[in-house]
């Protein structure tokens, strides 16, 4: 096909489509963001009036996966949702998932700084208090209501959502839920809750224990994604039955969308006609392009991550420039029986459930025993199943060290969330008009919630620049029925 035939049959595709008036968005990204903005943009256009493409190259649900272990399957990325997070648990509603409540058991936590529990949280929840107020002080009650009231400000965001209002930087939403917060991406964890009032100690042991588990890095990230962690620690969480990637999986089956199982390489902005040309390569070796109105980039632009190119674009390269880097984040889950003796020597049946490390300098991150997204056919939670957090692969040797007994390994080598530090700049929503970087919030914090408000937030700016322009007139005057005569 020489590039008249082919420009002619794009855009003659492009046509056909535009012809029966259907608005037509590109989403770079098959993760809980990309997934539920397409969610978001069915809701405010009408499922009749818009025709999705997602591109994902891997598997739908991102950084949302389970592995499987004999029958069972584990959750192995993003694994806890809070119950004040209002998006996740509407889409869990509305998709009629379920939350997993199978295989609950007292779930308890210990803090272990490689030689000794510091803390170890007891099956009695008023021991747990006494041993909580003689370890921390009273000071303690700061840092929850801390995060309370954090948690009630920041959900502020979903009336002012509701009420269609829309944000082009992580920096002026953060200030709309609460003038204070994005100043907290300014000042690291630990300098910003000790100006707080709260003491060293808890911001050494227990803040420190649960990022290193729930990002994998210190309190130097900065005060506001240590706020997002420690709502994890103090909060009631959940998790979707079946695995939380079913809420991606479930979007798209829902809405019935198109998903496109493609690398994009470029985004090519064509100026005359005001829209965009997604390059991608599929199984083959040749590229195509396709048109669209707008594009919602729902993946990370960072160095290690994306390779994108945005041409055509007034100062493209900058707009799609990489954003800092990944912090690596290695999930293995062991079935197997534990090495006890490494933790103190202790019996098997009186280790916490959740191990969190409060000492950096170990070589993993959390050791915690874990349930199945789901039971198998008889009703069963399977066997004794394990999941460890570490910054690099464990080698051999270190999974001797932690278990006695091997029976399988599975490894899930992520980059998982952004390196966070106090200079980490909060970003754009807007890479250029009609063109959206979801990812942007993670500058703020990671979690699935986080995505799902920039899913909103993007859904709210395509519908207003929409609704603004008047893309259906010069494309429904006789020009375009002529060429359908
Ligand atoms: C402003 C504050 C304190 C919270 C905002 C609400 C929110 C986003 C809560 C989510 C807390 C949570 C479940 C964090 C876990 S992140 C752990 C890991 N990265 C994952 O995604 O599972």
């Amino acid at each position: 096909m020489n590039v008249l035939d082919f420009l002619l049959v794009n855009s003659t595709a492009y046509s056909a489509l535009k012809f029966y008036n259907l608005f037509l968005p590109a989403i770079i990204g098959g993760g809980i963001g990309g997934t539920s903005t397409a969610h978001f943009l069915i809701d405010l256009f009408g499922r009749k009036n818009i025709d999705i493409d997602i591109y994902e190259a891997n598997k739908i649900g991102g950084r949302l996966a389970t592995a499987k272990v004999g029958d069972f399957e584990y959750e192995t990325g993003g694994s806890v949702i809070h119950t004040s997070n209002k998006y996740m648990e509407d889409l869990i509603s509305t998709l009629g998932l379920r939350k997993r409540s199978h295989c609950s058991s007292q779930e308890n936590f210990g803090l272990y700084d490689g030689s000794k529990f510091v803390f170890m949280e007891s099956d009695w929840s008023w021991v747990t208090m006494i041993k909580l107020a003689w370890r921390y002080g009273f000071s303690l009650s700061k840092i929850t209501d801390n995060i309370d009231t954090m948690l009630s400000r920041f959900a502020r965001i979903y009336e002012l959502q509701a009420n269609h209002k829309t944000f082009t930087t992580v920096h002026d939403m953060l200030h709309a839920m609460d003038p204070s917060f994005p100043a907290m991406m300014k000042k690291t964890t630990f300098n910003g809750f000790v100006r707080d009032g709260i003491s060293p100690k808890i911001i050494d042991e227990l803040v420190m224990a649960s990022l290193l588990c729930n990002y994998g890095q210190d309190t130097n990230v900065h005060q506001f994604v240590g706020s997002v962690s420690m709502a994890a620690v103090q909060g009631s969480l959940f998790s979707v039955s079946g695995g939380n990637k079913g809420v991606a999986e479930k979007v798209i089956s829902h809405h019935k969308l198109n998903v496109i199982h493609s690398k994009v390489l470029k985004v090519i902005y064509e100026k005359d006609v005001h829209r965009f040309g997604v390059n991608y390569v599929g199984s083959g070796k040749e590229s195509s392009t396709k048109d669209y109105d707008f594009v919602v980039l729902a993946a990370p632009l960072t160095h290690d991550l994306s390779k994108l190119q945005c041409l055509n674009l007034p100062d493209g390269a900058k707009k799609c420039s990489q954003r800092g880097t990944y912090h690596r984040t290695v999930s293995t889950i062991v079935e197997g029986k534990v090495n006890s003796n490494f933790f103190e020597s202790m019996k098997e049946d009186e280790l916490p459930v959740d191990i969190l490390l409060t000492n950096k300098s170990v070589f993993f991150r959390s050791f915690s025993r874990i349930k199945p997204v789901s039971t198998n056919n008889s009703g069963s939670c399977g066997p004794p199943v394990y999941k460890v957090f570490s910054p690099k692969p464990l080698t051999d040797q270190e999974l001797k060290v932690l278990f006695k007994e091997i029976k399988s390994v599975q490894v899930s080598d992520w980059l998982a969330y952004p390196e966070y530090d106090e200079a980490f700049a909060a970003d754009n929503f807007v890479l250029y008009d009609r063109f959206y970087y979801l990812n942007a919030i993670e500058s703020a914090a990671s979690a699935m919630e986080m995505s799902a408000i920039s899913a909103k937030n993007i859904a709210l700016l395509v519908h207003a620049s929409w609704t603004k322009a008047k893309p259906v007139e010069h494309l429904n005057n006789g020009r375009l029925k002529d060429e359908f005569r």
